[in-house]
């Protein structure tokens, strides 16, 4: 029997890549919802090739866009964030990758676990703001959530087989972005153009941004955090340029187990999709002669503080994860528009950090809320940048 996909976010990066993984092994599964955003003609190509049962557009210019094209055919065209927590939960859907960006693929995510699915997640910011929650919900129903960030798949991959009470600590890698030794002097004329160029990975522009400021990596301790049920001391992060060891896991007698691979995200898109089998496929394999050296060094947190701002939020805990991520993605959004620079990103957040009232024990709504508080405040810093027009 294959597995019928909703792939949240299908014209994104990991979308994109979870659909290659698709057409690489139709035996396997069948594409049974999609969604967009704002890329209505991606998404009318992906609704005429995979012919799902339905597809979600969550741009309202865009929905007309896609309902219009598809008026012909049996595919069903849902408009809003709403309908993406409806169609997760249909009978006809067996496992859900979560790839949409940001804060708004929580509530899709929550829906499917709510509805007993198997979920694939992507969405590292759903874990970030309701990390807590989201792995409650999941025990509850049964559900072990499957890590597709390249690290946590990494980190999976090495602790099957052993008792989770056995690991000492995790290690996970960070390229370092475009940026690494760069010191102040040069980081506060950056821009947009030199920060998206990642050395290593080919991705969406709001995670190639977070990797150059090392915002992804402190994203991704919170993440570690919450899938692995991980103490705030158990995680590490090493620089490794080359993101060729995805991450480590160290256990209780010393001894260290890695993952490694060519940097591909099509290998945990494939692994999350069919776990607990291993596919063939053709994807490049690894060779030590173009690698002759691996390097490996400290993050600088003095420079990069994004790194010190997100692991201060998760030793915080309660909703300073949620605060950090709203106004991680509003600064984000406002450099990818040149309206603050590459530095101020930092004081914005910490500014944020400090006066959005703290919630120990957040329910969701709490969250929402304080996400919206975030983002309120977050905006109107950024009107205090001099770039800002
Ligand atoms: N790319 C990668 O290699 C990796 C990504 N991740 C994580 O996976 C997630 C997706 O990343 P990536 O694919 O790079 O991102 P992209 O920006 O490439 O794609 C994002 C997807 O989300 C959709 N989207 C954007 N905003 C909204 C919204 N408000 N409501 C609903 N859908 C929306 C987009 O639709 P549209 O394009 O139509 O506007 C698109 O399909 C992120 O959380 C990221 O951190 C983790 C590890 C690696
Ligand atoms: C592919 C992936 O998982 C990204 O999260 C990647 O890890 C980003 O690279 P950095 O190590 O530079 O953050
Ligand atoms: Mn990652």
């Amino acid at each position: 029997m294959k597995k019928r996909l909703a792939i949240l976010g299908s014209t994104g990066s990991i979308g994109t890549q979870a659909l290659g993984v698709v057409d690489a092994h139709p035996e396997l599964f069948d594409v049974e919802i999609l969604s967009a955003h704002s890329n209505a003609d991606l998404l009318i190509e992906q609704s005429q090739k995979y012919k799902p049962n339905a597809v979600v557009v969550t741009n309202e210019n865009a929905y007309e866009k896609v309902k219009k094209a598809l008026n012909n055919t049996d595919i069903k065209v849902f408009s809003g964030a709403n309908a993406l927590c409806d169609v997760v939960q249909w009978d006809t859907v067996d496992m859900v990758l979560a790839a949409i960006v940001g804060f708004a693929g929580l509530h899709s995510t929550i829906a499917a676990i709510d509805a007993g699915k198997q979920v694939a997640i992507a969405n590292k910011e759903t874990l970030v703001v309701a990390g807590e929650i989201v792995m409650q919900k999941a025990k509850e129903k049964n559900i072990l959530p499957l890590p597709v960030d390249s690290e946590h798949s990494a980190l999976f991959q090495c602790m099957i087989g052993e008792h989770l009470d056995s690991v000492e600590k995790v290690i996970l890698t960070a390229s370092g972005g475009p940026f690494l030794g760069k010191k102040t002097n040069f980081l506060v004329n950056v821009k947009k153009d030199h920060a998206l160029q990642h050395p290593n990975w080919v991705m969406g522009a709001k995670i190639t941004i977070d990797s150059a400021t090392l915002m992804n990596k402190g994203l991704e301790m919170i993440e570690a955090k919450w899938l692995f049920d991980l103490q705030n001391d158990q995680i590490d992060v090493v620089i490794h340029p080359q993101s060729i060891i995805h991450s480590l896991v160290q256990f209780k007698d010393g001894s260290l187990k890695a993952q490694m691979g060519l940097p591909d995200m099509k290998l945990p898109i494939q692994y999350a999709l069919a776990f607990p089998q291993r596919l063939n496929n053709d994807f490049k394999r690894f060779d030590f002669k173009d690698f002759p050296k691996l390097n490996f060094e400290q993050p600088d947190y003095k420079t990069f503080r994004n790194l010190a701002l997100a692991k201060d939020a998760m030793y915080k805990g309660g909703n300073a994860t949620c605060v950090l991520n709203a106004a991680n993605e509003v600064v984000v959004h406002g450099f990818l528009q040149n309206k603050v620079g590459f530095l101020e990103m930092n004081d914005i957040i910490e500014r944020a950090l400090n006066d959005v009232a703290f919630i120990e024990k957040p329910t969701l709504q709490d969250l929402e809320e304080t996400d919206a508080a975030t983002r309120r405040l977050t905006e109107s810093l950024l009107k205090g940048s001099q770039l800002y027009n």
